[in-house]
């Protein structure tokens, strides 16, 4: 899957999705190609730009699609948005209106829902302010399945309290129901998943899921990754290992889901201190409003295509408030 798509583009100020202008300082780091950028205004079919190269420049693709921009184009334009990502030393500025709240709305509300699916264990307090910020228009999404190992777990419970399936995953030894890897994916398939998210899921997902889904599985840790992380290191365990090692800082880790406990992409963290007479009991608690509002933050995010893969295989975040921060 490719991270980073470039191209050697044709961009003048009046080009026909509308007027921008791209200046890239530099040395050009792209072989050029002959290739063009696309610019899908929906419904008609996507035009394709072809003028004469002057320059080239790298564009970020997500598997979701191109960056978008805020600017004033239609929310299918696919244009670079404005980046001050310095890479090498090539720096990449564009400049372009910002559309009006409204109109961004309009466009969020033209953009298709996203449809999530949500793995938990446990009492599932991570998935149920997932679900109260797609209710709220935080999140544009819906959960449409929620999957479990623990088909009486707290978060199962409310899954169902609120019509959401719920689909028992791996199935347990003696059970005669849950899915295999397969099925669970025709399953996933079947409610058109766009985005998996882990929140206290205990079990490892199977290699096949993981690349089913590429760049599409987040999990949530409750410590700074790498630290802390991997087999055995979940729960209260964390918290308890972060107070015996004397750290003085933990925080929750969003991070993609790769074929190992916890060693995928970051993605994003918060800090939060770790007293000198913490319980872990304590800092979990601490730990956890942290992630509750970070996992909304990301899910949103993810939802409205704000994720770009730098060139070193690094995931990033473009603000929402301000399109040319990454965080
Ligand atoms: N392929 C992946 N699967 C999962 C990941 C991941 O990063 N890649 N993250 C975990 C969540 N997690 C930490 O964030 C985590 C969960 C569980 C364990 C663990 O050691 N589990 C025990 C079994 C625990 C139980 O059944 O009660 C074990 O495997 O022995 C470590 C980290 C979710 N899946
Ligand atoms: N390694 C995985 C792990 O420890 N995940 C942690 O389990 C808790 C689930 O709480 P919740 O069920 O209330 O969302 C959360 O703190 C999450 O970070």
């Amino acid at each position: 899957m490719p991270f980073l798509t470039h191209f050697s583009t044709p961009i003048t100020g009046n080009s026909s999705v509308g007027s921008m202008s791209i200046r890239a300082q530099g040395s050009i780091l792209c072989p050029s190609s002959s290739s063009q950028i696309q610019s899908i205004q929906s419904p008609k079919p996507p035009c394709v730009l072809t003028v004469p190269t002057y320059f080239s420049f790298k564009i970020f693709s997500t598997k979701r699609g191109w960056l978008k921009s805020n600017s004033s184009f239609s929310s299918h334009c696919i244009l670079p948005a404005s980046t001050n990502l310095r890479r090498r030393n090539c720096v990449i500025k564009t400049e372009h209106k910002v559309v009006s709240d409204v109109e961004e709305d309009n466009v969020k509300s033209k953009a298709k829902r996203k449809n999530l699916a949500v793995f938990v264990s446990g009492g599932g307090s991570n998935f149920r302010s997932i679900f109260y910020a797609t209710l709220n228009g935080s999140v544009h999404g819906d959960i449409v399945v929620l999957v479990t190992n623990k088909y009486d777990c707290g978060g199962a419970e409310y899954a169902r309290d609120k019509g959401i399936p719920v689909i028992l995953f791996p199935k347990n030894k003696d059970a005669t129901e849950g899915l295999s890897a397969e099925d669970l994916i025709a399953a996933l398939r079947s409610y058109k998943v766009d985005f998996i998210l882990l929140a206290g899921y205990l079990k490892l997902i199977p290699t096949e899921l993981v690349r089913a889904y590429p760049k599409s599985i987040v999990n949530i840790h409750p410590s700074l990754l790498p630290a802390f992380g991997g087999k055995g290191y979940f729960g209260m365990k964390v918290h308890k290992a972060v107070i015996a090692s004397g750290a003085r800082y933990s925080g929750p880790t969003i991070h993609y889901v790769d074929e190992h406990y916890d060693t995928g992409r970051i993605l994003a963290q918060r800090v939060v201190p770790v007293l000198a007479n913490d319980t872990a009991e304590e800092l979990a608690a601490r730990v956890l409003h942290e992630e509750h509002k970070l996992y909304v933050e990301v899910v949103a995010a993810l939802c409205e295509g704000r994720i770009i893969w730098r060139e070193d295989g690094v995931p990033l975040i473009q603000s929402k408030e301000n399109p040319k921060d990454y965080r």
